[in-house]
């Protein structure tokens, strides 16, 4: 698929899917005929393809667009990456922080791809521990890097706002590849992200 920016993405809501969010609305015994309502179908609409929209956007590609040949080879780091994405289970949104860090081996990577990367796997039904081996792999595969360490830590609202409601439990995953697997340059990444 052909990589466009984020913004550039053009999210066409069909008839069908209007339709359908408009029986949901009913069923749950609203009247979908009132003033606030009116347009909420096709606003819910939108607002899921544009929540699911990373699956037509292809990580890879965003990647290989700003890809340069530089001899740094030490560690470098992006933290704090904000996340918003949606549980496969429920439908309700986790969001959280993702932190990244790879070390070069030839090539490296427009800074801002990271965070982009993030959002393209962000934005599909995912659980968190997909959603960290999703970004994990595609860097490791794509920039072929001495190492590569994704950490991310979210709060989802399905057991926040439902099930066991519990509002401050932080989920924390991680993946660590090449280089990161050995315990000291673990630590160097975990301790420059505050772990
Ligand atoms: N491993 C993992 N589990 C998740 C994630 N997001 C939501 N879940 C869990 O998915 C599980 C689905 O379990 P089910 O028992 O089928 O669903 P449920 O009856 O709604 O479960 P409760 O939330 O416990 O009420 C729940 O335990 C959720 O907490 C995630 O990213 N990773
Ligand atoms: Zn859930």
């Amino acid at each position: 698929m052909p990589y466009k920016k984020l913004e550039e993405y053009n999210i066409q809501v069909t008839d069908d899917v209007k339709n359908r969010y408009k029986s949901i609305i009913e069923e749950l015994g609203e009247d979908t005929t009132r003033d606030g309502l009116l347009k909420t179908p096709e606003r819910a609409a939108k607002a899921m393809l544009f929540l699911t929209q990373g699956y037509h956007q292809d990580p890879v590609e965003v990647l290989k667009s700003a890809m340069f040949k530089e001899s740094y080879n030490e560690m470098v780091i992006v933290k704090d990456i904000e996340l918003y994405s949606l549980c496969e289970h429920h439908m309700l949104p986790f969001f959280g922080k993702a932190h990244i860090a790879y070390i070069p081996n030839g090539n490296i990577v427009g800074l801002s791809k990271l965070p982009r990367v993030v959002d393209i796997f962000a934005r599909r039904l995912q659980v968190q521990e997909r959603l960290t081996e999703g970004v994990l792999d595609c860097i490791n595969d794509t920039l072929k890097p001495q190492g590569v360490a994704v950490v991310i830590e979210a709060y989802h609202m399905c057991m926040m706002m439902r099930g066991v409601q519990k509002q401050n439990s932080v989920t924390t995953t991680s993946g660590f590849r090449g280089q990161f697997e050995k315990i000291e340059t673990r630590n160097e990444f975990l301790k420059l992200i505050g772990k």
